[in-house]
C-alpha cells in the first residue's frame, strides 16, 4: 500500500526535474541513477531542503507540501530520519546524547536510548563524543539517531561511501535488519549497484531528473526497461544494433541471433556476461584483451572487430583463453536481450 506519495516539478538552471513517485510504508528503495542525475536532489525536496515549483508530497493522508493549497511543511514537521555519507552527528554531544536528540519529549528517553546504543552494537560507548569514535562507530550512531524517533521516512545519502569493505559490508546488513525491524520506508541514495542488490526492496533509477524506473529489486535487475537503465544497473554489454535481420541484431560488432523477435523500439542488443563461452566454430569474434581472476569466475575482457569491448564471465571449471587469444564466441540466444535505447542520443558502450 502507498503510503508516500509525490509528484514534483523542480528547476534549476541546466537542470529539470519532473516525477511521480509512490512508496509503499516500509522497505527499502535503492535511488541508482549516474551523477547528476538529480538524486540528492530529490531526496532534498522530500526532506523540504528545496521547494518544488508544483506538485504535492503526502505521507498517508498529511500533506508535507502541496503547492496549489500553499502547504509547506518546514522540514522537522516532515517526520524524516536522514542519514548521510559524513554521519553530521553533533560534535559536542555523547553518543547517548545523540541518539536521544530526537527523543526530547519521550518519558522513556533513556531506556530507549539505551536499548538503540544496544541494538547498533555501541554496548559501553554510551559517553563517548563521536571524535572518540571510529568511522564506522559514527555511522552507527547516525543510523540510531535517525531511526530512534520512529520516522516515516529515512533518508539515507550515500551512507556507505565513506567506509571500507568489510565495514560497509556491516552497516549494510545492520541498515537492512533494523528498517525491516521498525518497518520503516527508506530511500537511499547510491552509486554502488553491491550496496542496491544487497539492501533494496526496489530499485529506482533518475536519469535527467526523471525516474525512469521503479519496481521491485528482482523485476528491476531482470528487465531494466532500456539501454541507459541497464547501463545503470551494471549491464557491461550494451551494442548499438544497425540492422535487425529477422531475430539476429548486427552492428559493425558483428551479428548475434536473439531468443524473441526485436520490438519495434528496440535499438540496442545487450549481452548478459554469464552466458557466452568461447572457443565456438560460429560466433562472435573477439580478441581476449584482458583476464581478470574474480575468485569463482574469470572476467574475460574483450574486443569486437569494431573495438567496442565485451565482458563475459567465465566458471572457473572451464579453460580459459589466454590474452591476446582471438576467438568465436558463442552467444546463446537468451542472453542476448533486445532493448530500446533510451533517450541518449549515442549508446554508449565501452571501446578498445
Ligand atoms: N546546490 C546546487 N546549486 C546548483 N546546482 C546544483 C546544486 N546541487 C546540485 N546541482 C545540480 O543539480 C543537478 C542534480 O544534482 P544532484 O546532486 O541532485 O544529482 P545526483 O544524481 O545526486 O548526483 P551525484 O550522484 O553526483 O550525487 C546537477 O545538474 C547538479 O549539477
Amino acid at each position: 500500500m502507498t503510503e508516500l506519495s509525490a509528484h514534483l516539478a523542480f528547476r534549476r538552471p541546466g537542470f529539470d526535474l519532473r516525477l511521480r513517485l509512490a512508496l509503499p510504508g516500509a522497505g527499502i528503495t535503492a535511488l541508482l541513477g549516474p551523477s547528476g542525475g538529480g538524486k540528492s536532489t530529490l531526496l532534498r525536496l522530500l526532506a523540504g531542503l528545496e521547494r518544488p515549483r508544483a506538485g504535492h508530497i503526502r505521507h498517508r493522508q498529511r500533506l508535507w507540501y502541496a503547492r496549489a493549497a500553499g502547504i509547506d511543511l518546514a522540514p522537522r514537521r516532515r517526520d524524516l530520519g536522514f542519514m548521510f555519507q559524513d554521519h553530521a552527528l553533533f560534535p559536542h554531544l555523547s553518543v547517548a546524547e545523540n541518539i536521544g536528540y530526537g527523543l526530547a519529549r519521550a518519558p522513556d528517553r533513556a531506556a530507549r536510548v539505551a536499548r538503540w546504543i544496544e541494538r547498533v552494537g555501541l554496548g559501553g560507548l554510551a559517553r563517548r563524543r563521536p571524535d572518540q569514535l571510529s568511522g564506522g562507530q559514527r555511522q552507527r550512531v547516525a543510523l540510531a539517531r535517525a531511526l530512534a524517533p520512529a520516522p516515516a521516512l529515512l533518508l539515507l545519502d550515500e551512507p556507505f561511501s565513506a567506509l571500507d569493505a568489510s565495514l560497509r559490508q556491516s552497516l549494510r546488513l545492520l541498515v537492512q535488519e533494523l528498517v525491516a525491524e521498525t518497518a520503516t520506508c527508506a530511500l537511499l541514495v547510491t552509486h554502488d549497484i553491491e550496496d542496491a542488490r544487497q539492501c533494496a526492496d526496489r530499485i529506482g533509477v533518475m536519469i535527467g531528473g526523471r525516474l525512469r524506473r521503479l519496481d521491485e529489486a528482482e523485476a528491476v535487475f531482470a528487465a531494466p526497461g532500456d539501454a541507459e537503465v541497464a547501463r545503470v544497473l551494471g549491464w557491461p554489454n550494451t551494442l548499438a544494433v544497425t540492422r535487425w535481420e529477422g531475430r539476429a541484431a548486427c552492428g559493425p560488432w558483428g551479428r548475434v541471433e536473439l531468443a524473441r523477435a526485436p520490438r519495434r523500439a528496440d535499438r540496442v542488443v545487450a549481452l548478459l556476461p554469464d552466458g557466452p563461452r568461447p572457443g565456438a566454430r560460429a560466433g562472435l569474434a573477439v580478441e581476449v584483451a584482458r583476464v581478470i581472476d574474480m575468485g569463482a569466475y574469470r572476467a574475460l575482457h574483450c574486443r569486437l572487430p569494431d573495438r567496442t569491448a565485451l565482458r563475459i564471465h567465465l566458471p572457473r571449471a572451464l579453460p580459459c583463453p589466454a590474452r591476446g587469444t582471438r576467438t568465436l564466441l558463442d552467444v546463446p540466444p537468451g542472453c542476448a536481450i533486445a532493448l530500446p535505447a533510451g533517450t541518449a542520443k549515442t549508446i554508449q558502450s565501452t571501446r578498445y
